[in-house]
């Protein structure tokens, strides 16, 4: 990782740390001693190392953290503090640390930097899911902006990043960090961070009526999740054990809510929701994802693209459904190890669509077991699985007239589009209860969205920013 000068007991030796992967995906930072003849000898090994290290221009050198002290055990300061900062100090990087006194902080603060970021080589985001979507939409926002790209449009296509975004984990549920590293561990996120690491991710941009609402990298859920993180948030001060209680009590309520999903399909795909694949670096399902969707897009005007990009055909389910969860990832947790779906990728451009119809109490428990062990949580007659590249939800008393089966998927495009669904009831008609969408477990009030996935790549060229800081 980095040669220090070493002092006692032997004046010519040095100490190189370098990382050791441990089980369960953890890293550990390590140390090893060289001894030299002489002093001379000694000073060639730092040098040579030292100017070695300098040419990884991909390494961070400059970075700014956002710290979320009310997140999960209210640990996120301390975690920084006694497990990340000496291993970000001993790599040589500098950081600017911001710990955030409001929700919104970290977002409003990287949305009002122009120029301002440029000096920084990614963002360190120490806090749970809520915390990374913060920061996300802050830099997804900014950089739409800067980028005149409208984020009202369900349909625009989003430019990526420049920055990376780093987790370190100190929320309660850490699903972001757990499946984009398959631990939760802070000195495994450092030193990933350190070494450079960066992984892709999609990310699924949410609309209620042609306006933007947030953007998801994990779980998009309505009915029992968005019940559970509804309860939960008044339980704030439990910690994390608030989505246990939650949990329990949603599960007693068993409410459902009726309503029709609309879905593209992702049919050029090389995965399915229930090929029993599992992502993992330099993944051949996400590399073929994105190169067949950027080949197939090239040539195409922006309405072209976004008919042709949706994928062809249009699906509909009706029904009354217990959950309707859309993972953009596989939301691998320490609560669920392999995840809600657990094939999904974490950068081919879709999401997996799981839809849980109305059933008995001890069917849905059997599926809610199969998240914490080695089971097939699909394979109940009442669970349905589709890999989407969009979708979206309309609750019964907003539902799509009938007649829009008739619709050639052109046209169901173009409504889509203009966002042109009516409520087909009127106020006197029957209202039938509705429930609240989470997303990244934060709360978003609306029943009705529509929902887009893409990928989203840093496109921080770090030996051009190599050549800027030079300069
Ligand atoms: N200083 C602050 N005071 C209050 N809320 C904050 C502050 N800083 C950030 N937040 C908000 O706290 C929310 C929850 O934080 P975070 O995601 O870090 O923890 P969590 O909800 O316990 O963990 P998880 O999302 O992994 O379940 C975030 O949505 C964020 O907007
Ligand atoms: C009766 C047995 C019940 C076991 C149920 C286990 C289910 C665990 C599923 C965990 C959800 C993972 C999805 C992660 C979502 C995050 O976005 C969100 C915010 O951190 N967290 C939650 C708990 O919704
Ligand atoms: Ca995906």
């Amino acid at each position: 990782m980095v040669a220090k000068q070493h002092t006692k007991p032997d004046p010519h030796a040095f100490t190189v740390c370098y990382v050791r992967r441990s089980a369960h995906h953890r890293w550990l930072c390590c140390d090893i001693t060289f001894s030299c003849p002489n002093q001379g000898l000694r000073q060639q090994w730092i040098q040579a190392i030292s100017e070695n290290l300098a040419l990884l221009s991909h390494r961070p050198r400059c970075l700014l953290v956002y710290i979320n002290p009310h997140g999960g055990r209210h640990l996120a300061k301390w975690i920084y503090d006694r497990k990340v900062a000496p291993l970000f100090c001993r790599a040589g990087i500098s950081t600017d640390v911001i710990i955030t006194e409001r929700a919104n902080h970290a977002r409003d603060h990287l949305r009002a930097q122009h120029g301002d970021l440029k000096k920084y080589d990614g963002v360190v985001c120490v806090g749970g899911d809520g915390m990374v979507n913060e920061i996300l939409h802050g830099l997804v926002s900014r950089t739409q902006t800067d980028h005149r790209v409208d984020q009202n449009q369900p349909d625009a296509h989003l430019v990526p990043c420049s920055l990376r975004i780093g987790i370190i984990p100190a929320g309660s549920t850490d699903c972001i960090c757990y499946t984009t590293m398959g631990t939760n561990d802070p000195v495994t996120s450092a030193l990933h961070i350190i070494v450079g690491d960066s992984q892709p991710m999609d990310v699924c941009s949410v609309h209620n009526n042609n306006t933007f609402l947030k953007y998801s990298v994990s779980l998009l859920g309505y009915g029992f999740y968005g019940d559970v993180l509804t309860d939960s948030e008044k339980k704030r001060w439990m910690g994390p054990l608030r989505y246990d209680l939650a949990g329990v009590k949603t599960f007693l309520s068993h409410n459902y809510y009726e309503g029709s999903i609309w879905f593209v399909p992702a049919q050029e795909t090389q995965g399915q929701p229930r090929d029993q694949e599992q992502c993992l670096a330099g993944c051949h399902v996400c590399q073929q994802g994105s190169y067949s969707e950027k080949k197939k897009l090239k040539h195409l005007s922006e309405d072209e693209k976004f008919i042709k990009g949706s994928g062809s055909e249009w699906c509909v389910v009706r029904g009354k459904f217990l959950a309707v969860n859309a993972a953009t990832v596989s939301c691998a947790c320490p609560r669920s190890p392999r995840g809600l779906s657990p094939s999904a990728h974490l950068a081919d451009g879709t999401a997996d669509l799981i839809l849980v119809r109305k059933c008995s109490r001890f069917g849905f428990f059997r599926h809610l077991l199969r998240h914490t062990n080695a089971d097939d949580q699909f394979d109940h007659p009442f669970v349905e699985v589709h890999r989407v590249r969009r979708f979206l939800f309309q609750p019964k008393n907003q539902e799509v007239s009938d007649s829009t089966e008739d619709l050639s998927d052109s046209e169901m495009e173009k409504r889509v589009k203009t966002n042109a669904f009516r409520p087909i009831c009127h106020a006197s008609d029957d209202i039938t209860a509705q429930s609240n969408w989470t997303c990244d477990g934060e709360i978003l009030p609306h029943a009705a969205i529509q929902a887009a996935v893409s990928v989203m790549n840093s496109t921080t060229n770090a030996r051009q920013k190599e050549r800027q800081r030079e300069k």
